[in-house]
């Protein structure tokens, strides 16, 4: 019997033949990406591109079955592809890159994909290509795992709800003055070591704070927005002694650490009014720290000696990496930087009387890891390769008459619509009337050759195009940078290239002038820049209508917040990716989970202000 008999039972002869000459892209070939790659061979795609920027880690082995022992350290794409050979009958073409990168991965790559699949670990990723699948109007099937639970969301661009129609949740961050002087629990702790002092020591080159904006530090203590000033530029002096090999010194950094700072510390006390002192190491600790090494199981909780004896260890070993390394990152798996965080977050937290933990457990927390189900992969990796027959309109029996017949698939806590059955399968939403990124703006890619013509001349052609009045503004969103503004015109006559657009950046150009008497605005424009080296293109402009929207008032907008913040939010997220939606199932009426309308608030404006506003955050972030 032929391999495709049975797809070809199930969606038939010329349903088939389209699935042959299906392009698709696979971004990510981790968790769910091994099973999907599997899923789309199994299903005899035509081509499958497979994108993935890693190589494999020894972590991986236990779900990502196209994996061996012998492939760690081998480009995840390139090995997956290997591993499929046997059963595959599809043209497949990896890519070791990062997908974010417009120039390994141009948007007229992307152009040449009837589908995309994502499979990756990060919101930045998902935002990307979720945004490049609006651009070129190119169907994403969206998923996500997350220990037990799981998603998947095909995105129909301007038909159904995009990857940001919602609000994920952004890191954890704690206030500065949490972390650096009054911490509380061990992931104070852990963030301190991982985000701060590692990389003070082994990650950054040495750069003095004064300039940093205090305003979300969580406090307004002077004396201790200095105290934390101070001690960072004296971190810088502790990294001499790394850079410069001073193994003999090692005891010193522990005794700026955890005996002067935390005395200067003390000093502060304010600090101290409701809270326990902490108590520093003592010099004889320092000075009996046990050399030799010990066996430790990272399973268990270390003693303070071990903990010290160990950090020790570890920075020696870190130092001689350096020599070659230049810099190091944190990273979970690399078991030298664990142990160096987890020592360094455990000497701290004994000093502010906080439960020391395991390695095991504070690699758990510092990677910010719930543990990877190889079941919940499969099934999630199934749900979203069966959803993509539906996307193309192939199974003759469910016809797609709408992308709104569309379902998207949650797992029972993910989507608390049903503790009754594992998949809920409501029907997918219209988009969001007021997402940023589907809705407000009309979007198009501009194809140019030459990036030395001027931001004016640019402006010019787009106002001469799209019919944008003299009063616009236009922002560099990818960077997120005010490039002119009726009060700033200074860039008019730099080029494209001196104001450092290049190829994938995003402008958007915003009408600031409107129509006074309609009360209408022109709908702001946000266009890809796609370089190209096609010399008979100059300049090409995509022909776009720009409609005419209702502008709102300040006070209109202020009572659309007010409603919006009265209306019960039944929208959550677990681990960062996962939305919950808290509704009952039947009582998401067919394909409208909210009212879409199609006004436009003057938001955009604000959003420019608050990023040209924009300064270090002061917060320190749990990726
Ligand atoms: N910007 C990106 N470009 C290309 N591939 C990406 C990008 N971001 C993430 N990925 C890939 O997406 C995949 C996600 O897979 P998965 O969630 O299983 O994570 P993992 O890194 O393999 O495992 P773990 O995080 O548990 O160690 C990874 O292989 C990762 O390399
Ligand atoms: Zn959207």
């Amino acid at each position: 019997m032929p391999r495709e008999t049975n797809i070809v039972k199930i969606v038939g002869e010329d349903s088939y033949a389209k699935l042959r000459s299906t392009k698709c892209l696979l971004v990510g070939a981790g968790g769910i990406g091994s099973e999907l790659l599997k899923d789309m061979i199994l299903m005899d795609f035509g081509e499958i591109h497979i994108v993935d920027l890693d190589t494999i880690d020894l972590s991986n082995l236990n779900r990502q079955f196209l994996f061996r022992q012998r492939d760690i350290k081998q480009p995840k794409s390139t090995t997956a592809v290997k591993a499929v050979q046997l059963f595959n009958n599809s043209k497949l073409v990896p890519y070791q890159g990062n997908i974010m990168d417009a120039n390994s991965f141009p948007i007229h790559w992307f152009g040449e994909f009837d589908l995309i699949f994502n499979a990756l670990d990060n919101l930045a990723a998902r935002r990307y290509v979720n945004k490049i699948s609006q651009f070129l109007h190119v169907p994403l099937l969206e998923s996500g795992t997350s220990g037990f639970d799981g998603y998947i969301q095909p995105i129909i661009p301007g038909k159904t709800e995009c990857f940001d129609c919602t609000t994920k949740e952004t890191p954890k961050t704690f206030p500065v003055c949490t972390i650096r002087s009054t911490p509380s629990q061990p992931i104070h702790c852990i963030v301190w070591a991982k985000n701060f002092l590692f990389n003070q020591l082994f990650a950054s080159e040495p750069s003095p704070e004064d300039e940093v904006d205090t305003k979300d530090w969580g406090t307004t203590d002077e004396e201790e927005i200095k105290r934390i000033k101070q001690e960072t530029n004296e971190l810088h002096e502790l990294q001499k002694i790394i850079v410069d090999q001073e193994e003999s010194r090692i005891p010193d950094i522990l005794d700026k650490l955890f005996i002067q700072d935390i005395n200067k510390l003390l000093l502060i006390e304010n600090l101290w009014k409701t809270r326990e002192k902490p108590t520093p190491l003592t010099k004889t600790q320092l000075k009996t720290i046990d050399l030799a090494d010990k066996k430790l199981d990272l399973n268990t909780v270390w003693s303070i000696e071990d903990q010290l004896s160990r950090f020790v260890s570890i920075t020696v070993k870190l130092m001689k990496r350096i020599r070659t390394e230049k810099v190091i990152e944190f990273d979970k798996d690399d078991q030298d930087t664990l142990e160096f965080v987890a020592t360094a977050a455990n000497i701290r937290s004994n000093i502010f009387n906080i439960p020391l933990k395991s390695v095991f457990d504070i690699k758990q927390i510092a990677g910010n890891i719930i543990p990877a189900i190889a079941t919940t992969n499969a099934i999630i990796a199934g749900l979203s390769s069966l959803v993509s027959l539906r996307v193309l309109n192939l199974l003759k029996y469910a016809p797609t008459e709408s992308p709104l017949d569309l379902n998207m698939a949650f797992t029972a806590k993910a989507s608390n619509l049903s503790q009754d059955r594992y998949i809920s399968n409501p029907n997918l939403a219209a988009p969001n009337c007021k997402c940023a990124v589907c809705m407000k703006v009309t979007r198009g890619v501009l194809s140019i050759n030459d990036m030395n013509i001027t931001l004016g001349e640019l402006i010019g052609k787009l106002r001469e195009k799209y019919g944008f009045p003299e009063d616009i503004s236009l922002l560099d969103s990818s960077e997120q940078r005010l490039l002119v503004d009726y009060d700033f015109e200074d860039l008019l006559d730099r080029s494209l290239k001196d104001v450092n657009l290049r190829n994938g950046s995003v402008i958007l150009l915003t009408d600031e002038e409107g129509n006074e008497e309609t009360g209408m605005v022109r709908k702001p424009l946000e266009l890809y820049i796609n370089v190209t080296d096609d010399n008979s293109i100059k300049l090409t402009l995509p022909p776009i209508d720009v409609e005419w929207i209702k502008q709102i008032s300040e006070e209109d907008k202020k009572m659309e917040d007010e409603k919006a913040k009265q209306e019960e939010v039944n929208e959550e997220i677990i681990d960062g990716e996962i939305v919950i939606l808290d509704e009952e199932e039947e009582e998401i009426p067919k394909g409208k989970k909210r009212k879409l309308d199609d006004e436009i608030t003057s938001e955009n404006h604000e959003m420019k202000k608050s990023k040209i506003d924009e300064t270090d955050d002061g917060q320190i972030i749990l990726d």
